[in-house]
């Protein structure tokens, strides 16, 4: 059985006193699914929000980091940085980080390796622009993705891999896909890690999906039966459209 993770990507939202608030309404909610819960704030909440949610089942993760250990990279934080205030999970790949900080599938590959030589979890995220889908090469753009990132891994690093498709064009525009063009694209992807790592791998790997998810189509999106769960945006900023999406698996 795939796990159903939902998982919340503050982005650069949300000051320390915003987080405290957040987290403290986070902690009111009600949890009636099986979900996996995480939360993503910016790196200077990251302590703040770890020790805060200890004791709760929700676990705080990272939105970047860079593939060195450390050196000379002014600005940046790496995984060992990371796991010193207790981030075990970091999303890598995220289209915002794609397209404003020149991230590549080959810089990303080396981003994977170092979380995973660190014992991380990857959320790993790609997906295509609308000009892809307009042109029809949806399917080769998010299998050259995932081929250029990831397919130098070996099958058992697939155990700390989550995948999460998020159509650039449905990201922050309230433009959904449809449940049935998710569903399509997850089987697309199942169907490229079975291929090269065959049907164990890719049944065992969780696929999130992005792009304008909220609480009044959540439901129809997660009961596909290749979506695993969401990475989701907007939504995450209210605890109550959060845990609407965290229950309606
Ligand atoms: O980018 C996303 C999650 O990583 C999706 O953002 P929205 O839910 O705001 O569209």
């Amino acid at each position: 059985m795939r796990k159903h993770i939902v998982a919340g990507n503050w982005k650069m939202n949300n000051q320390l006193s915003e987080t405290k608030a957040l987290i403290t309404d986070l902690k009111q909610q009600t949890q009636t699914s099986d979900a996996e819960v995480m939360i993503a704030p910016t790196f200077t909440n990251l302590w703040h929000a770890f020790e805060a949610l200890r004791q709760e089942d929700i676990e705080v993760i990272a939105q970047n980091m860079h593939f060195a250990e450390n050196g000379a990279y002014t600005g940046e934080v790496s995984a060992s940085m990371l796991k010193s205030v207790g981030i075990q999970t970091v999303i890598l790949g995220h289209s915002e980080r794609r397209a404003y900080f020149n991230e590549t599938d080959e810089s990303l590959a080396k981003k994977v390796d170092a979380a995973l030589n660190n014992e991380m979890r990857v959320i790993f995220c790609f997906g295509e622009e609308l000009a892809d889908r307009k042109a029809g090469k949806e399917e080769a753009v998010v299998e050259s993705q995932i081929k250029n990132a990831l397919f130098h891994l070996g099958a058992d690093a697939f155990k700390n891999i989550v995948l999460a498709y998020e159509p650039v064009w449905a990201i922050g525009t309230g433009e959904t896909a449809t449940p049935e063009q998710a569903q399509d694209m997850h089987a697309f992807i199942r169907k490229t890690l079975s291929n090269k790592y065959g049907n164990d791998v890719a049944n065992s790997v969780s696929i999130l999906y992005g792009g304008s998810v909220k609480p009044n189509n959540a439901k129809e999106i997660f009961s596909k039966p290749d979506v695993d769960g969401g990475l989701i945006g907007g939504a995450s900023l209210k605890a109550e459209d959060f845990y609407a999406i965290v229950n309606a698996f």
